[in-house]
């Protein structure tokens, strides 16, 4: 049987509350279904104690198309979920998270793109080559969130990211996936990747 997508998004938001990635109100997390609509959580809520009715369902034009009540509002962030649905039609799950670790690495480089160390850990983020030399994108983190929707369109319909994430300056990573449980497995593992760099830097690697 289908585990309904709400449920599956209030379990990976208390798993990332627990990690410290989603303190408070932050991150956003969402789920596409069959019909090409997307669950998304609620704009402001705690993500520690999500319940059913922290979220709307939407098209991906932004129609909301189910809400629980008028006043709750779909995730800030939205438009950047409906980018990456719409760039990556295989794409069924968006998870954005804000870590602290996530916050120093996007401040190592002044580029808009990030390298990545050559850890064994990246084939966890399809990447198998060997001595790979792979870099995360970065983008500014603009006050207007459309704005960096449409940064993010603008630069993946040219040049397609090598890893299946992005990172926001001073902000957070967000990783999109073709199932939720993917999804999970990609941000512990670029969490895990943006923990090993900052542990190195202070060792002086
Ligand atoms: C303290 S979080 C600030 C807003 C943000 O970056 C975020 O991820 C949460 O916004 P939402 O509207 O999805 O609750
Ligand atoms: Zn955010």
């Amino acid at each position: 049987m289908e585990t309904n997508p709400r449920q599956t998004i209030i379990a990976a938001a208390s798993h990332f509350y627990q990690l410290g990635w989603m303190m408070g109100t932050a991150g956003n997390l969402s789920v596409r279904i069959p019909d090409g609509s997307f669950w998304i959580t609620a704009s402001g809520r705690n993500k520690g104690e999500l319940t059913s009715t922290d979220f709307v369902r939407m098209k991906l034009d932004g129609t909301i198309i189910e809400q629980p009540h008028p006043d709750v509002r779909p995730s800030a962030e939205t438009s950047i979920h409906q980018t990456i649905y719409s760039l990556f039609p295989e794409a069924e799950a968006c998870y954005h998270v804000h870590s602290i670790e996530a916050n120093l690495v996007s401040r190592f480089t002044d580029s808009d793109n990030l390298p990545l160390p050559p850890l064994e850990m990246l084939k966890g983020l399809g990447v198998w080559e060997e001595n790979p030399q792979v870099t995360m994108p970065i983008f500014v983190n603009h006050l207007d969130l459309p704005r960096i929707a449409q940064d993010i369109c603008d630069r993946f319909e040219i040049t397609p990211p090598s890893v299946s994430a992005l990172l926001i300056r001073d902000h957070g990573i967000t990783v999109w996936a073709s199932s939720p449980r993917e999804a999970s497995n990609f941000l512990e593992i670029a969490e895990y990747i943006f923990r090993y760099m900052v542990a190195a830097r202070t060792v002086g690697f």
